[in-house]
């Protein structure tokens, strides 16, 4: 059988913010087969190894294998929005991440991803996706279920809830977290920090064309900031995605009372552009336990646990008004 491809056309054609936020909501639900048994045994389940990370010469050229199987699941149709019948999946992402292809004539993005999919019960390869797009909308979607369960469940509003809403870093991830945040929450203001601000001045016009053209419902006040400081001092939900080998924001520099921080970046750690201090004084939720374990086993930090206990729990009392959602990288279900 030859492999379908689907290329990066069809791929964004496909994707929604409320399609890929839901299945990336059932891959982070999703309990660990491990921890199954009778009591669950209609609990959808995933095998998820830890990555690979492969460095082609030098730390700033990775290759990085992802592979993982999600059984007992319950999807959308994406045209119909009806719920299908259980289904699984067994997949592969390969990602690299490429630090210098921003720097090419023309440009390649960093992070560039292929998706195999195979089929569960011969374990042929089915297809493969091109998945640099889906990497960028799946990265911003687990940090909208994040925001979604560890933030604005803490209102009665809940979605409805008003937030100010903080960029650190406006490249593909910045990008696509400020477009999903928009079109999934009321964002009543956002707030933009690039270290390039020409950068920040191009998605603050790209929000702005799709409010215009009614893509971007809420009307939200953009604004382009000269430094991290200012970018997250009224912020409430705060996205942070660069490459900074340091921290770019700390804890004097938040706001006092509810703060949530999505962290998705940072280069050779996973925990870079966060300060130690705002750790300090936060609960922190990862999206895989068992990558946390090796990527983050330098951080000294409160890790709680997996967004995905919170999913099907909800969060445990332990009365922190900060709280981190610290991004390792799994896939979704498509
Ligand atoms: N957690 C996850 O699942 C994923 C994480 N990532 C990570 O997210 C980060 C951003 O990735 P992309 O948006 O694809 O890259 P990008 O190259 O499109 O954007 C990176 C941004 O970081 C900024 N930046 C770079 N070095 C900086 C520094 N020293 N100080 C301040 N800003 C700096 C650049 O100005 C740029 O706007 C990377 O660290 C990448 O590894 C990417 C994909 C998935
Ligand atoms: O999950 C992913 O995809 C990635 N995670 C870390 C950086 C590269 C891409």
């Amino acid at each position: 059988m030859i492999p379908k491809y689907i290329d990066s056309d069809k791929v964004r054609k496909i994707l929604t913010w409320p399609l890929v936020n839901a299945a990336v909501e059932e891959a982070l639900k999703a309990i660990d087969y491990s921890e199954l048994n009778a009591a669950n045994s209609e609990q959808s389940y995933k095998r998820q190894p830890p990555r690979t990370i492969t460095a082609c010469g030098n730390a700033s050229q990775l290759l990085l294998t992802m592979p993982g199987y999600v059984g007992n699941y319950k999807a959308l149709n994406a045209k119909t929005n009806d719920q299908l019948p259980c289904s699984s999946t067994l997949a592969c992402k390969v990602v690299t991440s490429f630090t210098n292809n921003q720097n090419l004539q023309p440009p390649l993005p960093n992070i560039l991803a292929n998706i195999l999919l195979f089929d569960v019960n011969t374990g042929e390869l089915q297809c493969i996706m091109e998945g640099t797009q889906i990497t960028a909308w799946r990265t911003a979607a687990a940090s909208i279920v994040a925001t979604k369960y560890l933030y604005m469940k803490r209102f009665p509003q809940g979605f409805q809830t008003p937030i100010k809403l903080a960029i650190i870093g406006c490249g593909v991830q910045g990008q696509s977290h400020a477009l999903g945040m928009c079109a999934t929450f009321n964002v009543s203001e956002i707030y933009l920090w690039n270290r390039r601000q020409s950068k920040a001045d191009s998605l603050l016009l790209l929000l702005q064309h799709l409010h215009l053209n009614k893509v971007l419902q809420n009307p939200t006040k953009i604004f382009v900031t000269d430094t991290p400081a200012e970018a997250v001092r009224e912020a409430e939900v705060i996205c942070i995605g660069t490459y900074s080998p340091h921290a770019l924001i700390n804890y004097d520099m938040l706001k006092s009372g509810d703060v949530h921080i999505n962290t998705v970046g940072a280069g050779a750690v996973h925990f870079g552009e966060v300060s130690q201090d705002i750790y300090d004084n936060a609960v922190v939720y990862v999206d895989s336990l068992i990558n946390a374990r090796t990527e983050l086993k330098d951080l000294k930090a409160n890790i709680i646990g997996e967004i995905g206990q919170v999913i099907r729990e909800g969060r445990s009392a332990e009365n922190k008004s900060l709280t981190i959602y610290q991004s390792l990288g799994n896939f979704g279900i498509f």
